[in-house]
């Protein structure tokens, strides 16, 4: 359930995870690739904007990384809200963790390569990185500055909209969170999933919201 807030409650940062894209159909590592949504991921992305709209929610400001499947994701979800003339900030720093060597291989593939312990590891570990990628660790290095710079100022301002990545998302939550390295291994967001966080003036988090 996303929280019901007709009341009028400021200072609140929704983070969506993009639609369902090509590669995540296809079963592929995707990362910084720029693979576009399926039809099913328009639909996660708009069902996404209609739960917010049923809520009566308005952004003030709205960001997205620069990869297709997030922006238009993003727009489709304020066209939902019937907010089409919000242009969403776009950052590199919201792109998805580099998978590296792995980008655009099969998952069935790399776990013959190079195990399927390994390639998990990769995959939801702190601190391992795949051959010329990032780990969490540097997404979250990457990710919380851009947050304290640009985001969290706005947020103290109004409602915001992120539309970003599973992994870059992931590094986000963690640190939101303050989640540990095992605790953030098992922290899955599924596509066209919500999270919701409220703020105190302190910027400390009051209150949060998970619509899966
Ligand atoms: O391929 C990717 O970039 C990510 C997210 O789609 O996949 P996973 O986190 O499931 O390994």
């Amino acid at each position: 359930m996303i929280h019901d807030c007709k009341a009028p409650v400021t200072r609140r940062l929704v983070l969506v995870r993009h639609g369902q894209s090509v590669a995540n159909r296809s079963g592929l590592f995707t990362g910084l690739l720029d693979s576009p949504l399926t039809e099913q991921g328009r639909m996660e992305a708009e069902a996404a904007g209609r739960r917010l709209a049923e809520r009566r929610w308005r952004f003030s400001v709205a960001f997205t990384s620069t990869l297709t499947r997030a922006v238009v994701s993003g727009r489709l979800i304020l066209d939902a809200l019937g907010q089409p003339g919000l242009i969403p900030q776009r950052f590199a720093a919201l792109d998805e963790r580099d998978y590296g060597d792995l980008s655009g291989l099969d998952k069935t593939t790399a776990d013959a390569r190079w195990g399927a312990v390994r390639i998990e590891t990769w995959r939801r570990s702190y601190a391992e990185a795949p051959p010329n990628g990032e780990s969490l660790r540097d997404t979250v290095a990457r990710i919380v500055p851009c947050y304290l710079r640009s985001i969290l100022p706005v947020v103290m301002g109004g409602d915001v909209l992120v539309v970003a990545h599973g992994n870059c998302l992931r590094a986000l939550v963690m640190a939101l969170e303050d989640l540990s390295p095992a605790e953030v291994e098992d922290l899955e967001l599924t596509t066209g999933s919500v999270r919701i966080y409220e703020f105190a003036a302190d910027t400390t988090i009051k209150a949060r919201w998970i619509d899966a």
